[in-house]
């Protein structure tokens, strides 16, 4: 099946893949535990030619080390090696200032350090059940709380929320009625682009109603389920990441975030990390492999020293004085070995990328099988390589069907009840974020109800002004609270630990005398209407029933013993293989009479998945069998396996947008599901993002586009979902997010508007009164007085809101405009949308990219509407110089908008002018054109009104 290979794409986008026979048909390779095992169908290894001896290098992956034990620091004082961990409990601090409990803490920390090094027994000592009950009393404290925003800020804030929403009533009853009669049509565009601007803010603004902050309690979460002398009860995690092409996607920053994932804060063994390989790279299926070695050195020194982050590209070029709290003697040798290894690390990669280059003629074959081994030992986090099998004539559905066939994959090889998804440039940064999520997923009381917990997505390399938003704070740190406060956080793609149930397309639990959770803030009346529930559909419950395994319970018994063999295609197992797997469910419900075919129908042809699905709580059948699990793990990543079942209709990540994520919280929380928003002072993840002006638009025309997509399927969240379930605030706030691409038009319409009145002298306001002036003047003061407020209650800097509101704008006129007309066109015509994915640079010149410069169709409206603005702007002064001063009262608002404009757009004509002042002379050109049409046409023609000799004369009255 690998025969072939070397005459394909090493370096295949989506595109191509659909177009080659995709000879790497797929390859689970599971760095299982101790060893690297490489399958395919046949169960045989997976080698270059000329890597055979490596393989053994592979096989013992065992880590020298134990998991260090995760460390309680209270005071942040006593260990210099734990002092990384100190601040994260700072918000207890306060809380136990009391000295005996501090003392018991003491005692209690340094067994715990002990723990694992020296056996336990005898150890405490007389006051060791004084002990133990402080603890648990302080294990039984909730594991999170949350922080309100003091009230002095939030009301404040919400007051002039309704001053003005008032005020933004009586201005448009003053823009409706006074009509500009000399300026009819100018007056009529502007006034409806005025109201859609009051309804989009009104999308924004209301969901920001009730934001709230969370605080996690780290310390009580490893009291709860980290017992001394008991097993380790933290649930398992899968953490999936995601790559598709090498060349944009360099393997080094796969590999980075890899070991940030294997060298986790967690137990090991509760740890597996799925990397999905979207570009079926031989190139990427070796840096793991290298990878994998890496990590036998790197995992260890990370839990030894406690460094942070865990990523080496990160931690290694971090500009801190790395002596300074570390006092342990071996560190700094320690670091220095660890940093040349990473260096040599680095130089094999290289040459890697360099050979995969070369694409080498002889081609990659297959080996045989005697390097697989057997799933055993617990050492090091499994390791596991998925490419699933793309097919020309299939649609592989991006990212959103290569996250699916891992929640396969995953199911059929650790089945773990919680999922990390991340991109393959987003690095755990925060060795314990994966703790800060189990603070809400393992809550006894609301964990059961959450789809998710989302983190923020934070960046490195980012220039320090963020000329283009890429930072998106004013989202992350503004809209995303105030959803948090309402039914949850959309899922933004990454950084999102969700509940496997919830993907699996259920309906959370009922809710039975369960504590409020819901934002307490709004009126009883709002949460109201998610009370109602009514939709029969097939439920959790009935599900299981559908099964039908009660017929063949007994009839198993019978066969056992039989050798089953398989047919390439098939499942890898029969129903009676999974039996183990459903011990515990009663026989009730394994005797109900559905049949097997339903369950088939959602999920697919893979009894062994079917099985994983009705684990809650994760884990895989008792007595599996490895070999037939990867088996099973090919077969349900082939690519016609989701064919007539449920998977991206209803199950897992859902297809139709190719900014499926959220679409996937959508249905979520249209199903009830809650998410939460968790963002710890050290972000918990970090990734990269496109700092130069075209990939950035490249980038935001992708999500437009996703979000038209969403707008005119069926899932668009105007229309779909009213089963009473989701929020009307969230509805709200879902609208916002896939209708804001038309805004562009309006943004478009009345960008323009100001050089047009500037070059015909006419105004879209007709001379105000003393009464509209002041409507005027407090919609405006109003609209400061909303952004500030709202900065003061978030903490969102004064200059990451301007970069946003410019951002808007530059977006507006140009990537939103296009998505608008590609997603038509896409529904109209058929024209596929592509993902283009955004490159990461893993080169160490830093913002080199901000400057690079390259041609895109994108360019053209803002460019040309920023000639056009300025052109206005010296045809209305030199206008108002020639007619003397009394025009230039009725110039004055003309030239504010115009300058509004300009302004907005600044960011975007640096963009342009590159670092060396070099704009392609084709825009130039192309823009200069169309200004001067524009201009000629408005001067010239003046289509609005018969000619007249002076209506600058005419409004201001005066002859002169
Ligand atoms: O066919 C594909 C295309 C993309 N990807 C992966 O998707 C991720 C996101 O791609 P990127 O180009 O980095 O997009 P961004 O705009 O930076 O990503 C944001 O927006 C996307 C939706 O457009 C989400 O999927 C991402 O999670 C979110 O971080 C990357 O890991 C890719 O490898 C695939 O696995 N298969
Ligand atoms: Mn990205």
């Amino acid at each position: 099946m690998f025969g072939s290979l070397g005459r394909n794409e090493l370096h295949v986008d989506d595109e191509v893949n659909s177009t080659y026979m995709h000879d790497l048909y797929l390859s689970v390779t599971s760095l299982l535990h101790t060893n690297y095992v490489c399958v395919d169908h046949d169960s045989v290894g997976l080698q270059h030619p000329d890597q055979q001896p490596k393989h053994a290098a592979f096989v013992e992956t065992r880590l020298e080390e134990k998991f260090s034990e995760y460390k309680i620091h209270i005071n942040g004082d006593a260990n210099p090696s734990v002092a990384g961990s100190g601040k994260y409990f700072e918000g207890e601090k306060e809380e136990f200032k009391n000295e005996e409990w501090k003392e018991r803490m003491e005692t209690w920390k340094t067994r715990q350090e002990k723990r694992g090094l020296v056996t336990k027994s005898g150890d405490g000592g007389h006051d060791k059940d004084d002990d133990d009950d402080f603890l648990i009393a302080e294990a039984r404290q909730p594991l999170w709380r949350k922080v309100p925003i003091p009230s002095r800020l939030i009301n404040p804030y919400r007051i002039v929320i309704v001053v003005r929403f008032i005020i933004l009533c009586f201005f448009f009853h003053f823009r409706i009625l006074t009509p500009a009669y000399d300026a009819y049509p100018l007056w009529v565009i502007s006034v409806i682009c005025e109201i859609w601007f009051g309804l989009s803010w009104i999308l924004d603004q209301f969901p920001k109603w009730c934001p709230i902050n969370r605080e996690t309690y780290l310390d009580r979460l490893s009291l709860r389920f980290e017992r001394e002398g008991e097993p380790d009860r933290l649930a398992p995690v899968d953490f999936f990441v995601s790559t598709v092409d090498p060349l944009k996607e360099p393997p080094i920053i796969t590999a980075n975030t890899v070991l940030s994932i294997l060298s986790v804060d967690y137990p090991t063994e509760k740890v597996s990390c799925y990397v999905s390989d979207d570009g079926a790279s031989m190139l990427l299926f070796d840096t793991l492999s290298e990878t994998s070695e890496f990590a036998r050195r790197w995992v260890p020194f990370c839990k030894k020293y406690n460094v942070e982050p865990r990523a080496p590209e990160f931690y290694f070029s971090e500009k801190i004085d790395y002596l300074k709290d570390k006092v342990q003697p071996t560190f700094v040798k320690d670091r220095r070995a660890m940093k040349r290894e990473y260096e040599e690390f680095k130089v094999r990669i290289n040459a890697l990328v360099a050979k995969a280059q070369k694409k080498p003629e002889e081609g990659w074959v297959y080996l045989g099988s005697e390097g697989a081994l057997d799933i055993e030992g617990k050492e090091l986090p499994k390791l596991v390589y998925v490419s699933r099998e793309k097919r020309p004539g299939y649609l592989h559905h991006k990212k959103a069907g290569a996250m699916n066939a891992l929640v396969r994959v995953s199911a059929v090889l650790t089945n773990a009840p919680f999922i990390l998804n991340l991109d393959c440039d987003h690095y755990l940064n925060n060795s314990k974020a994966v703790r800060e999520a189990m603070c809400f997923l393992m809550d006894p009381q609301i964990g059961k109800k959450l789809c998710y917990v989302q983190f923020p997505q934070r960046f490195d390399g980012i220039d320090r002004h963020d000329r283009y938003a890429n930072r998106n704070v004013v989202f992350f740190d503004i809209n995303m609270k105030g959803l948090d406060g309402i039914q949850g956080p959309v899922y933004v793609g990454t950084g999102c630990v969700f509940n496997r149930q919830a993907l699996y397309g259920y309906d959370p639990p009922a809710s039975e005398k369960r504590p409020k959770m819901t934002c307490d803030c709004w009126p009883n009346w709002c949460c109201c209407c998610c009370g109602r529930s009514r939709k029969p559909k097939a439920k959790k419950k009935g599900l299981k029933s559908l099964l039908g395994l009660g017929g063949l319970y007994s009839k198993k018994k019978k066969m056992m013993g039989k050798q089953y063999t398989r047919k390439s295609s098939g499942p890898a197992f029969d129903l009676e293989e999974i039996e183990e797997g459903l011990e515990g469910y009663d026989e009730l419900e394994k005797s109900s009479l559905m049949s097997q075919k339903n369950f088939e129908k959602r999920f697919g042809m893979s009894p062994v998945f079917v099985a994983s699905t009705l684990k809650e709580d994760g884990g895989l059948p008792e007595s599996t069998n490895s070999t037939s699990l990867v088996k099973e793990a090919i077969h349900v990543i082939s690519c016609g396996y989701e064919e007539k079942t449920e998977w991206g209709k209803e199950i897992g990540w859902i297809y139709g947008s190719i900014t499926e994520d959220i679409l996937t919280g959508f249905k979520m929380h249209c199903r009830g599901w809650r998410s939460v928003y968790c963002s710890p002072k050290r972000p918990a993840f970090k990734g990269s993002a496109p700092i130069n002006l075209s990939d950035r638009l490249h980038q935001v025309l992708r999500w437009a586009l996703g979000s038209v997509e969403i707008f005119l399927s069926r899932h668009c969240p105007l229309w779909y979902g009213y089963g009473g379930k989701l929020k009307w605030l969230e509805r709200l706030a879902y609208i916002n997010t896939i209708v804001y691409p038309f805004t562009s038009i309006a943004l478009l319409a009345y960008c323009t508007l100001p050089a047009v009145c500037l070059l015909t002298g006419k105004f879209i306001v007709p001379t105000l009164n003393n009464l509209a002036s002041i409507w005027f003047i407090a919609l405006f003061l109003s609209i400061i007085a909303t952004g500030i407020l709202e900065l003061r209650w978030s903490g969102v800097s004064i200059e990451d809101w301007w970069r946003n509101e410019q951002f808007w704008v530059i977006g507006g006129v140009s990537a939103h405009l296009f998505a608008v007309f590609q997603g038509l066109l896409k529904v109209l015509a058929g024209v596929d949308t592509n993902f283009t994915v955004t490159s990461k640079t893993a080169d160490d010149n830093e913002f080199g990219e901000l400057y690079l410069f390259k041609w895109t169709t994108l360019l053209i409206p803002p460019t040309t509407l920023i000639i056009l603005n300025m052109v206005g702007v010296v045809a209305g002064v030199s206008e108002a110089i020639n007619n003397g001063y009394g025009s230039w009262g009725p110039l004055f608002g003309k030239l504010f908008f115009a300058f509004w404009v300009i302004v907005h757009l600044y960011p975007f004509l640096k963009g342009l002018m590159g670092r060396q002042n070099r704009t392609p002379t084709i825009v130039v050109l192309w823009s200069i054109l169309l200004a001067s049409i524009f201009s000629l046409v408005w001067v010239r023609i003046d289509p609005f009104l018969p000619k007249q000799t002076g209506p600058i004369l005419k409004q201001c009255g005066v002859e002169c």
